[in-house]
């Protein structure tokens, strides 16, 4: 391993670790970060938003962020495999066929993250580089670079061990089940999902000369798999999701990709990337390198639960992939109401009342189907429009209220449907009373079980029965003609 390609974060005791600068980039932009100047420590951050009362963005800020840094800590390990890989093979640097090994782009690439690593790191002893998170005003403005920290060689060399635990474990779980493969991978595919070519081009935003790298040129979206070219490498591909979670919002959506992320053949963005609604513009090349590499026969996924309301998304994907596979994860509309109302109130304590908001007018009378938070129940009006772009049998609906009562009955069914082997099951999940949501069970290694935030399963504000009458007798029409569309009856009415 070459050391001194590695810059180190420190996010207090669970996020430790040492980062490729590459890899710290990435985070960084994944959570849109912009880099400022005024450098402070995520403890530091707490407390200066605790100060500024801010702690629930600071909640929500750490939390995305944790999600990114799992990613990025298998991203660290695969990395690290690679420079290993060079280092022991120099010759196969020099290769220009990627069948003989390593993509020839791969020394250029080498030398553009150290060259990285030096502008931001180098200055720094490689022991107290530690990530830093940029502030401005009242605002997290960014995150990046080294920074000198002290008395840390205790904590690195514990996060060095853990990362080799890691590694080693990593490494025999992939050879135990023969996707270690020695030898090169071939240069097409022919497994069910399409697949692209693909570049191992960093973000643009990191390196805004990639998109003119011969290999981001080789991107053709729009082609079959057969005509395509997919260059792919010892360690993996960036592939386009073959499987996204489209919606909808408060569903269950994170629960349901966290179970379906300890499956060993499924890898996912921890963050929703929003390309197909907000950050369309940025193009796929974009939106693909926010993609964890997968290997021959992994699924790569996604999740954004606002792309179930956006009118142009089933459009917009069916233009990268008409054969994607689509999961809703649907819950009784009243209920996903107050749940996406009772986010906003934690966010926003002085919103008007649940009903006020509910009610056209004071009247009492008519929904008010134009707050989103009504309008986002209105399931078959939605599937309306992705029934338009894609057949039926792309959708698989899931239950959000079977996914609390029998987490592992709906996993089989979201397993069949991705056509994965089931190996999440009951096995894995016990119901946390404390929580009062199914969690998963802590992983053999591990020091504790997994459940979901905070922000997950909040405690509802009283509604008035008159009101959520109203509002059931509201939806009723609309999931009917839901439960036809899907073929199931969600048992909401
Ligand atoms: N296992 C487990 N743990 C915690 N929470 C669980 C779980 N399974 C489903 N849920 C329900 O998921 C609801 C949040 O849905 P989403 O993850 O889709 O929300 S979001 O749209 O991404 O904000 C969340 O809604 P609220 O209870 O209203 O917070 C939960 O009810």
């Amino acid at each position: 391993m070459d050391d001194m390609s590695y810059c180190s974060f420190s996010g207090g005791e669970e996020y430790t670790h040492h980062f490729h600068p590459g890899v710290l980039w990435k985070v960084c932009s994944a959570l849109q970060f912009i880099p400022n100047n005024a450098g402070l420590y995520i403890d530091e951050l707490k407390t200066k938003m605790q100060e500024m009362h801010l702690r629930k963005e600071m909640e929500e800020r750490i939390s995305k962020f944790k999600e990114v840094m799992k990613e990025a800590v298998d991203e660290n390990l695969r990395l690290k495999y690679e420079l290993n890989f060079l280092k022991k093979n120099p010759s196969k640097q020099q290769t220009q066929d990627p069948q003989e090994g390593l993509a020839p782009h791969y020394p250029q690439q080498m030398r553009r993250r150290n060259q990285l690593f030096k502008e931001h790191c180098g200055h720094w002893r490689k022991e107290n580089a530690v990530l830093v998170l940029w502030f401005r005003e009242n605002q997290l403005m960014g995150c990046s670079g080294c920074r000198g920290r002290f008395n840390s060689g205790k904590v690195l060399s514990k996060a060095s061990l853990s990362l080799t635990m890691l590694l080693i474990f990593s490494y025999c779980f992939y050879c135990l089940s023969g996707l270690c493969n020695s030898a090169p991978r071939t240069l097409y595919r022919t497994d069910n999902f399409m697949d692209y070519d693909f570049t191992d081009e960093l973000s643009p935003r990191v390196f805004p000369d990639a998109h003119n790298s011969s290999d981001a040129q080789q991107v053709d979206v729009g082609r079959s798999p057969s005509s395509s070219l997919p260059v792919s490498n010892t360690f993996g591909a960036k592939r386009f999701p073959q499987a996204i979670i489209i919606g909808v919002k408060k569903g269950g959506t994170r629960a349901l990709l966290e179970f379906l992320r300890i499956h060993p053949d499924v890898r996912a963005v921890g963050a929703e990337p929003h390309f197909f609604d907000r950050f369309y513009d940025k193009g796929l090349d974009w939106y693909r390198n926010l993609m964890p590499r997968t290997l021959d026969g992994q699924i790569t996924m996604e999740k954004t639960p606002s792309y179930f309301v956006t009118k142009e998304a089933a459009a917009r994907i069916c233009s990268m992939n008409c054969q994607t596979k689509l999961i809703v994860v649907v819950r009784d509309p009243v209920t996903r109401a107050i749940s996406d109302y009772t986010q906003t109130l934690t966010k926003s304590p002085g919103l008007p009342s649940f009903q006020s908001l509910a009610y056209k007018n004071s009247s009492g009378e008519e929904i008010d189907d134009t707050w989103s938070a009504v309008r986002i129940g209105l399931y078959a009006k939605h599937m309306d429009n992705w029934l338009r772009h894609f057949p039926r049998n792309l959708f698989l609906f899931v239950s959000g209220e079977r996914l609390v009562s029998d987490p592992a009955g709906e996993m089989g069914r979201v397993q069949d449907f991705l056509g994965l082997k089931r190996v999440v099951s009951d096995k894995h999940f016990y119901f946390n009373e404390t929580k009062g949501f199914p969690c998963l069970k802590k992983p053999e290694g591990s020091s504790r079980p997994r459940c979901l935030g905070k922000s997950k399963g909040r405690t509802h504000p009283e509604i008035p029965t008159e009101v959520l009458q109203r509002l059931r007798q509201f939806y009723r029409p609309y999931n009917k003609l839901f439960y036809q569309m899907s073929g199931q009856n969600f048992g909401w009415d």
